[in-house]
């Protein structure tokens, strides 16, 4: 069955012979060839795409007397902005709309104070006779700004649509499509016990899929998206966009908020493509292309990875280290699935955790420039962060990165072996291969003062917020790429070893892995609610990781295959112009 690999041809590429075959992994070729005194070993080579911009990112050139313009042009409406979500003039109602809004365009990280200071006023005031009162959009637009905020506003408010005799949502609810909408937008924030979050999800998916045809202009283009992506699991960035376009009837009547909208955006797309050539021209500075051209070539897939994390302009640097951190990681992933032996994986993480430029002597030729960039980029970045006492973050990176290396070698000893994990033992590394721990500690480096020595201390607890995001990393990948991994003779997922464990079959495992993934974002909501235990500055990455993989992997392979929705994201983010400022 499924642990039995594929050993006859695909098909494909004559080169695309898994592992297994010649076992143990790294035996050379089973047809020696007499010419050659040392026959070039047969690798597991997965010919994957291209990528599908080449140098496009490079040609980018920043007028910095723009950037400058866009940021001054900011302050006018950022005030006046301030000034709305702090009158006292305004009714509780009106204010947790305008909340709401500014938080969906992505603008909340200019108010974090005044915001907080607002919430918190009036979370305290709440008369849940009020809640009787008022329609259910209303009500599922507060719910959203407090849980939003970190405010557990309880779901109990959402009982009275609920028919007392049959115990399902009324038919009234199933009649107002914008109430629906927004309570299947409140429904992803549900935590574990909410059942009637549970059953709302369920409810509003399936009466929202039933009419959607039926609708017309914004609202149908709502129903649309959040369909395809509620806000919740979506890229801050991209549904920022994305509401500013289809939900302008919820913000324009407040022209400054428009206004900031737009100018944000122009601003923030004009740093953005900046970051982005200035990682595109040194991805090709260092020549990986010549050196490891068997990987997946994704430089602007892997930026856009990392801007889901944060799109804060102070956070510019902090990116720009995360995405080559990350690539590194494409590298040693695709070096270690997609081309070595066993021989040269072991060789390769050895040379990882000794981490010293003697140990290049032991590397196959191919990984040498890889190994030589690696180290002096965290050279580099010692040096930087040494200055400031920030050299921890730069180490605890280091330290992740060994051990993710140690968890490729593991996987990689297991196909060698032909052993398919236990299921618990597959998690264990599981959590490591997810690659979440490293980038998320990678993401802390140039954070700044907020990412001290205490917050890593808590990152080195494992929190269960880390280990949640880490979870859905590795089992939706799993569930999306097993199968062409599979093809290919790459180590045993998530779904074998579920299949192994619970004797289930194919179809068993992967609705039950997906209940997994439901319930570790349960813990993610938990552990976003105040008080939480370190800064939501620090959690917001956690939980942004945790959306791009939804991102990239809710109907197929997005990285391998990044030609739908990475392709499109990058479009809207960096290819299309921002909204105009001209009307
Ligand atoms: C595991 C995961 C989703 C990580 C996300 C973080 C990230 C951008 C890691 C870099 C390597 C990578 C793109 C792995 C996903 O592909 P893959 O399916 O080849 O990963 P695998 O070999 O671990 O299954
Ligand atoms: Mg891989
Ligand atoms: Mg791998
Ligand atoms: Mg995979």
């Amino acid at each position: 069955m499924a642990l039995v690999r594929n050993n006859s041809s695909n098909g494909r590429e004559p080169v695309l012979s898994p592992r297994s075959l010649t076992s143990p992994r790294g035996l050379t070729s089973p047809r020696p060839l007499a010419a050659r005194p040392t026959p070039e070993p047969v690798r597991p080579l997965a010919n994957f795409p291209p990528s599908i911009w080449a140098d496009r990112f490079i040609t980018f050139s920043l007028d910095n007397s723009e950037l400058e313009a866009y940021a001054n042009a900011l302050e006018e409406p950022k005030e006046a902005v301030r000034s709305l979500i702090t009158d006292t003039t305004i009714d509780a109602t009106t204010k947790l709309k305008l909340i709401y809004s500014v938080h969906r365009l992505g603008l909340s990280y200019l108010y974090p104070e005044e915001i907080d200071a607002e919430l918190d006023i009036l979370f305290k005031k709440i008369d849940l006779d009020y809640y009787e009162q008022v329609d259910l959009y209303t009500i599922s637009v507060q719910f959203q700004v407090f849980r939003h905020h970190g405010y557990r506003l309880s779901s109990d408010i959402f009982k009275k649509f609920k028919d007392t005799t049959t115990g399902i949502f009324t038919d009234e609810v199933s009649k107002d499509v914008k109430g629906m909408l927004s309570l299947y937008e409140s429904a992803h924030l549900r935590l574990h016990g909410e059942d009637i979050l549970d059953e709302a999800l369920a409810f509003t998916e399936a009466q929202l899929k039933k009419i959607v045809s039926t609708l017309e202009g914004d609202l149908a283009r709502q129903v649309n998206q959040v369909l395809k992506r509620p806000f919740h699991t979506g890229m801050p960035m991209v549904e920022a966009r994305l509401y500013f376009n289809t939900h302008e009837e919820d913000f324009s009547c407040h022209e400054a908020v428009v206004k900031l909208a737009k100018i944000n955006f122009n601003y923030l797309q004009l740093q953005q493509k900046e970051e982005l050539r200035m990682v595109s021209q040194w991805w090709k500075d260092m020549e990986f292309q010549t050196s490891v051209p068997y990987i997946r070539d994704r430089v602007p897939e892997i930026y856009l990875w990392i801007l889901g994390l944060y799109f804060e302009p102070y956070y510019s640097r902090a990116r720009i280290i995360a995405t080559k951190i990350t690539l590194f990681l494409v590298v040693l992933d695709d070096t270690y699935d997609a081309y070595a032996t066993i021989d040269e994986i072991r060789l390769i993480t050895d040379a990882i955790n000794r981490w010293e430029m003697s140990a290049i002597d032991q590397l196959p030729q191919y990984i040498k420039p890889f190994f030589r960039i690696l180290l002096n980029e965290y050279d580099d970045l010692e040096k930087e962060y040494s200055k400031d006492g920030r050299a921890f973050s730069v180490h605890a990176s280091k330290q992740a990165f060994q051990e993710i290396a140690r968890g490729y070698l593991e996987e990689a000893e297991w196909l060698n072996n032909n052993y398919v994990a236990t299921f618990p033992e597959y998690m264990r590394n599981g959590l490591i291969t997810s690659a979440y721990n490293v980038i998320s500690k990678s993401a802390l480096v140039g954070m700044g003062a907020i990412a001290d020595e205490e917050a890593l201390a808590w990152f080195e607890t494992h929190p269960k917020i880390l280990k949640a995001s880490e979870l859905i990393s590795r089992l939706q990948d799993d569930v999306m790429t097993f199968q062409f991994e599979r093809k290919r003779g790459q180590s045993a997922t998530g779904v074998d070893a579920y299949i192994k464990e619970y004797k289930v079959s194919e179809e068993v495992a992967i609705k039950e892995l997906m209940k997994i993934i439901e319930n570790a974002w349960k813990d993610i909501n938990e552990g976003c609610l105040k008080p939480t235990e370190v800064s939501m500055a620090l959690l917001t990455p956690i939980l942004n990781l945790a959306r791009m993989i939804d991102v990239v992997y809710k109907f197929d392979d997005g990285f391998t295959f990044p030609g739908k929705t990475l392709k499109d994201y990058i479009t809207l983010l960096f290819v299309s112009p921002p909204p105009s400022l001209e009307n």
